[in-house]
């Protein structure tokens, strides 16, 4: 990896689901070390598979795409899973936490197949617990199991565990989406100055305008209508 390379680009990506659906296309779009991007657009305007393109698990028809100067359109499945471990920390819409696993394993488990950010966490343990309270997840409940908290200690613990290890790329999906104004506010503080700390660059999706205010610059995705095909 080089260290100079941007965490983040995009060049002349086209995807499309089925020969029907209108492709998504990013001619170009780069995100240096630290920036802060969000991405706005309607419902089905493409923002999820935008995501999926970016860590790896949907491959562009043509284009490139590097992660941290890795060219993922290059790699096999397994390396982009690598790279993803490595270097891109993400926040599920439905932040597919382990429910069973304690808020702390769940956070540690980011770190399991990431020897880079691993290393840059020499004592895991009491950095995965640091995170969660500086997200704002009271210490008591660091031990309990993900699937008993809150939805909003839900997201703090999604967040922790895409932040540990100083990812040079955090990728999010509404993640505010189930919180109100005023918890969402405090949860994108608190994620951004976390990022920042850290230097991890930020790509967020969203359909809320109102989360512009905390990013450097937004990028508007099309409707991205299909074609008309009314029948099953
Ligand atoms: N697994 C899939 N198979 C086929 N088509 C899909 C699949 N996932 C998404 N699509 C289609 O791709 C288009 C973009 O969907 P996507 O989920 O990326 O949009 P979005 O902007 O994230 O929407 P939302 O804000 O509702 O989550 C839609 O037309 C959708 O039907």
């Amino acid at each position: 990896m080089s260290s100079s390379a941007p965490a983040l680009s995009l060049s002349n990506v086209v995807f499309s689901w089925d020969r029907h659906a209108h492709p998504i296309q990013i001619p170009n779009l780069v995100l240096d070390r630290g920036e802060k991007v969000l991405v706005l657009g309607p419902s089905g305007s493409g923002k999820s598979t935008m995501l999926g393109l970016v860590y790896g698990t949907l491959v562009p028809h043509s284009g490139r795409v590097t992660v941290a100067g890795q060219d993922m359109t290059a790699l096999s499945a397994r390396r982009r899973d690598g790279v993803r471990a490595e270097h891109v920390g993400v926040i599920f819409q439905q932040f597919n936490l382990i429910p069973h696993a304690s808020a702390l394993d769940n956070v540690l488990l980011a770190l399991r197949f990431a020897p880079q950010r691993r290393k840059r966490t020499p004592d895991a343990e009491d950095a995965a617990r640091n995170m969660l309270a500086d997200l704002g997840l009271p210490e008591t409940d660091a031990c309990r199991s993900a699937g008993q908290l809150s939805v909003g200690q839900q997201q703090r613990v999604a967040a922790a565990r895409a932040l540990i290890g100083s990812p040079e790329l955090l990728v999010a999906d509404e993640p505010t989406s189930s919180l109100d104004r005023a918890n969402q506010n405090r949860f994108m503080d608190l994620v951004l100055s976390q990022a920042q700390q850290q230097g991890s660059s930020i790509l967020l999706v969203s359909h809320d305008e109102r989360l512009a205010k905390h990013f450097d610059r937004v990028i508007e995705m099309g409707s991205g209508q299909s074609e008309d095909h009314m029948s099953c």
